[in-house]
């Protein structure tokens, strides 16, 4: 879950939008000055927590643990500063024994406060193969890959997860933020009271995996249709355009068969990741229907005012070559393998493969299938490789040369932090010194 998309980058964005097929052009004044959400609530979030949909959906998730987390450790993460518990260290040669104990002595170890879940965490990461990467109830530390060496969200100890989740806004609005602009639920057509549900808290620990971001996807669902899909990576890739109609099929096989009719709610997006060979689609996320999900090459006005596509029924026989739809029309007319029957016997010869387009080609009509949209090469929206993500949870050029600059790991970057910042102090005090 990021933190919301405005209304102001909404507007920003719809005037001209390149689609699979058609060019979109909106004039301001028809965008309203709220986006048409159906009302967000409480158990709406709820229901998209990493911990409330894991257990139903297991087998389709790539390897995970969940870990329940105590309020103490909750504390630990909401509070300002970022402390990491002493890392045991191997004595080295030259190490003078008393001094080696002396320091370790005066060092404050926050996880005396939560032993157990320092312990479980340590043991899921050497069970997980000594790679993990960490998430909470809805959220990564994406924003927070600055801090680490490897400038990915890849922890090898429980510091390095500390540390990702503690210097995270991600995690914070997690933590401190999860129902912002909700609601209660109705039950019998009466809100229920304006309490804020407990939010059960879990670190999610992923098997780390070198994640090719190009296979990358995020779903649009509404009410339990699939509405539109397209890359969550910020790049061109030429050769996805090849693969669209296969990934597209993929993907749509993958929702009516495995969360269609299994997710609680009929309105979320989900995130699925489809390595090669192309045939396993993986559950990644699923997140609420709601502003604060980023909709990506999308805007959200956009999503809302789409239409349903039509549907479309395939071939009951196995005539359906790998990697096409096959949609039987006449006279303009879908025809469903069953209408077909009915109507008369064979009509292979009239079958036509077809793309995103609507009967007659008239725009005014719903698509067949959901869009699937793909950065061209010269979209705007395409990032040079080497510009990062999240650029409104910049840092300043040192932090993050500071955070290059060693192999030492994590600790010693915030050592380089707090000496960059009395280096700073010093240097205004010195500038105000010599001013008067
Ligand atoms: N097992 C894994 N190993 C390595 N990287 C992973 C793994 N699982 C996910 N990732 C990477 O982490 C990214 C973020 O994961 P995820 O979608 O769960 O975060 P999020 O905070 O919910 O994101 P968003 O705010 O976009 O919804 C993914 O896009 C993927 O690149
Ligand atoms: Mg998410």
């Amino acid at each position: 879950m990021t933190l919301s998309s405005s209304l102001k980058i909404e507007k920003m964005r719809m005037p001209v939008m390149e689609t699979e097929n058609t060019t979109v052009e909106a004039s301001l004044s028809e965008v309203p000055d709220r986006l048409p959400f159906p009302p967000v609530t409480y158990s709406h979030i709820l229901r998209c927590s990493y911990h409330d949909w894991h257990p139903r959906y297991r087998p389709l998730i790539p390897k995970s643990r969940l870990i329940s987390l105590t309020p103490a450790f909750v504390n630990y993460l909401r509070a300002d500063g970022i402390v990491l518990p002493p890392e045991a260290r191997p004595p080295r040669e030259d190490d003078e024994l008393d001094a080696y104990e002396d320091s370790e002595e005066g060092e404050e170890d926050p996880s005396a406060e939560w032993p157990e879940i320092h312990t479980q965490i340590k043991n899921t990461i050497a069970e997980l193969g000594g790679k993990v990467t960490p998430k909470l109830n809805w959220s990564a530390p994406k924003d927070a890959t600055f801090m680490s060496p490897t400038n990915d969200t890849e922890c090898r100890s429980p510091n390095d997860i500390y540390l990702l989740l503690k210097s995270s806004d991600f995690i914070t609005h997690d933590l401190e933020h999860p129902f912002d602009d909700c609601e209660p639920d109705h039950i019998n057509g009466n809100a229920t009271e304006d309490i804020l549900p407990d939010v059960p808290y879990h670190l999610v620990l992923r098997q780390y995996v070198n994640f090719n971001p190009s296979l990358e996807f995020r779903c649009f669902v509404r009410n339990r249709k699939l509405l539109c899909m397209c890359q969550r990576d910020q790049n061109h890739f030429d050769f996805l355009f090849g693969m669209r109609d296969m990934l597209r099929s993929r993907i749509q096989s993958f929702f009516d068969e495995k969360l269609r009719d299994t997710f609680p709610d009929p309105n979320f997006t989900f995130d699925v990741y489809i390595p090669a060979p192309h045939q396993r689609v993986w559950l990644i996320d699923i997140n609420p229907w709601a502003q604060r999900t980023d909709p990506l090459l999308f805007s959200w006005l956009e999503i809302l005012r789409m239409k349903d596509p039509i549907g479309f029924e395939e071939e009951a026989d196995n005539g359906v070559e790998e990697g096409f739809v096959r949609i039987s029309l006449r006279d303009g007319t879908v025809i469903t393998p069953s209408s077909e029957e009915e109507a008369e016997g064979d009509s292979s010869s009239e079958e036509e493969e077809v793309e995103n387009v609507a009967p007659g080609g008239d725009d005014q009509f719903a698509p067949f299938l959901p869009e699937f949209r793909l950065i061209k090469k010269d979209d705007p929206e395409s990032y040079s490789f080497n510009t990062p993500q999240f650029s409104a949870h910049k840092v300043p050029k040192e932090l993050v040369d500071a955070s290059l600059a060693g192999p030492g790991g994590m600790s010693e970057f915030l050592g380089k932090w707090q000496e960059i910042l009395k280096q700073q102090e010093r240097e205004d005090r010195d500038a105000g010194n010599e001013s008067n």
